[in-house]
């Protein structure tokens, strides 16, 4: 049974959206202020690491939890649900285009857009 990763089109796929992604949500007006002052080059690797880990493309991720990655963000930036509902969105729109079937948008959606993984960004 090949892993969502490999089905998503491997390593080359998940970089290409990864970058995608960024150039979206950094033109999304809704939530770029968040990622002004963020190393975007370090922020890219993070994020593909991190993306390749959840579509079950590599054994671990190493960085910082989810919940201490956004710590300071929603204690000195104001980040909360609607904020991560647009990063959702932004992120689906995405692999829509770059030509990714729905069945595998809805199962990247399942890992993505969880109440637990909610719960850890906005620390609640
Ligand atoms: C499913 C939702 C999300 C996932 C999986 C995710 C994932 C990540 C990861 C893996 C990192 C890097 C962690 C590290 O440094 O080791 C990160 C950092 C960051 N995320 Fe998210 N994120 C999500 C939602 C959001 C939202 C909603 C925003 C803002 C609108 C956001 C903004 C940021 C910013 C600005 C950083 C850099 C923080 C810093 O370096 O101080 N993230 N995120």
């Amino acid at each position: 049974m090949a892993t969502l990763f490999e089905q998503l089109g491997g390593k080359d796929a998940v970089d290409l959206a990864v970058d995608k992604f960024y150039d979206r949500v950094l033109n999304d007006e809704r939530i770029n202020r968040f990622f002004v002052n963020v190393d975007m080059a370090k922020q890219r690797r993070h994020q593909k690491a991190f993306l390749t880990y959840v579509f079950g493309g590599s054994e671990g991720y190493d960085g910082r939890s989810l919940r201490n990655a956004h710590k300071r963000l929603v204690e000195e930036m104001g980040l909360q649900s609607e904020h991560f509902d647009a990063v959702i969105e932004d992120l689906v729109l995405t692999l829509q285009e770059i030509g990714v079937p729905d069945e595998l948008i809805g199962r990247v959606g399942e890992i993505a857009n969880t109440t637990e993984t909610k719960k850890e960004v906005l620390n609640q």
